[in-house]
């Protein structure tokens, strides 16, 4: 590897041995280590004198989460809180994401981030929330979001009656949204209301990636887990079940079809009480997609659902967006799909100042008492192994300038 390649790979953020991820690889060392039974062999206990220093001074200069003042918590999920933030030194605004590595390790899942980490911070999308930074601590993995203050669309959808006027705009934004995460080589497998956040101009953007998968070269996934929300999951993501067969982008499409019926009627679809009748309306969705009466639907939204809400190989979608940006629900004297980001949205939220948490529901805040629930390893267990390579800086970081000026001049 040249000498001038190897500068490169530590500074280019997308190498897994650039400088942040050496530099989470001593500290998740040291972290691992660090335990009163390995530090009885010799070898641990000399590696531990000589790196336990210079590991705490790095993680004092590195950023971390007291360099934030927690301001609310907006959200929560299976394994973490996104709370409201105030970069101290900068003053600005931010959602952060905590995901808590004891309960990821716990349950062996402790991979799924990879996907959110590495598309909201490469998108370069106006359709796609935007990482700031990445980074880490021995408990938790810290996510640095823009903030979306104008809250999700299930807030919005319990807050107004959408018209079919909202619903066009919504869904074309939706639709550009899901493009630029399938051009990415994404599928989200979980599009719902509640991951569609508005932002203060008003506008859509897609969150929360948890459950994307990357498609292979021919396009498709292999994957037997069924992960989504019931009421919006495809029939061939729920006929997949345990089995090992394959399915593509389509699946997404599906859902954007749930979304817009539920935008229009006020419900999902197939909703039931028990969950294996919803799972029966979504295998047979050609006897129970039904429209209600009220609220009355133009034929074109109900043309469009139904292609949304049909078997993937017919699905609209499944050739390309273009034959869904063409479709006749779309057509409308305000925008086009290549204006909309310019277009003005239907409600453009009212904040009364850069931190306003007015359209996210209150979240009681979990006073888990952190200190029982951790208990020290009793042996090498790699723990930190799974999160290094997880911090991440869009910024300029000063190695990267010192190391440029080098690599410039041509150091040898
Ligand atoms: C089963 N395995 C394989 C994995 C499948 C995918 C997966 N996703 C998880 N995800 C979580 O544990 C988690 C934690 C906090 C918030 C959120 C979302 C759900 C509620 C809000 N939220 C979110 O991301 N909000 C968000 C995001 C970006 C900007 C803003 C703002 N403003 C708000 C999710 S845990 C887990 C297990």
């Amino acid at each position: 590897m040249e000498q001038d390649e190897l500068l490169h790979q530590l500074v280019d953020p997308k190498s897994p041995i650039n400088i942040e991820s050496l530099l989470d690889t001593i500290t998740a060392l040291v972290n691992d280590c660090k335990i009163p039974v390995l530090m009885r062999m010799k070898s641990v206990d000399n590696f531990i004198s000589r790196y336990e220093r210079i590991v705490e001074s790095v993680a004092a200069l590195r950023m971390k989460a007291t360099d934030f003042r927690q301001l609310k918590v907006i959200g929560r999920g299976a394994f973490g809180e996104v709370h409201l933030v105030r970069h101290t030194r900068t003053n600005t605004v931010y959602a952060m994401k905590m995901l808590n590595k004891d309960d990821m390790i716990k349950r062996a899942d402790s991979a799924f981030f990879w996907e959110e980490r590495d598309i909201m911070a490469h998108a370069n999308s106006e359709w796609i929330v935007r990482l700031q930074y990445a980074f880490q601590d021995p408990r938790h993995l810290y996510m640095v979001m823009e903030y979306m203050p104008g809250g999700d669309l299930v807030n919005l959808m319990t807050s107004y009656e959408v018209s079919e006027k909202w619903t066009r705009f919504y869904t074309a934004e939706i639709v550009e949204a899901l493009a630029a995460l399938h051009s990415m080589g994404y599928i989200h497998r979980d599009v719902k209301p509640d991951n569609m956040l508005i932002s203060r101009s008003g506008h859509i953007k897609l969150a929360d990636f948890g459950t994307c998968v990357k498609m292979n070269s021919n396009g498709v996934v292999r994957c037997s887990t069924a992960v989504g929300t019931p009421d919006y999951i495809s029939p061939e993501v729920l006929r997949n079940q345990g089995k090992d067969s394959e399915f593509g982008k389509e699946v997404d499409w599906w859902s954007v079809g749930v979304f817009i019926y539920e935008m229009l009627v006020g419900e999902t679809p197939f909703y039931a009480e028990a969950l294996v009748s919803t799972y029966a309306n979504i295998m047979n969705h050609q006897t129970s997609l039904r429209f209600p009466d009220e609220p009355l639907i133009s034929t074109q939204a109900k043309d469009i659902i139904k292609k949304f809400l049909s078997a993937a190989p017919e699905r609209l979608g499944k050739n390309n967006v273009d034959e869904i940006r063409n479709h006749k629900f779309f057509k409308n004297d305000e925008w086009t799909f290549e204006t909309l980001k310019d277009a003005t949205p239907p409600i453009v939220p009212s904040l009364k100042s850069d931190d306003d948490t007015t359209h996210f529901e209150e979240i009681e805040t979990r006073d888990r008492d952190n200190a029982s629930d951790f208990q020290l390893p009793k042996t090498f267990n790699g723990n930190q192994l799974p999160f290094i390579g997880f911090t991440y800086s869009n910024e300029y970081s000063p190695v990267k300038k010192l190391l440029n000026g080098a690599s410039s001049n041509g150091v040898q």
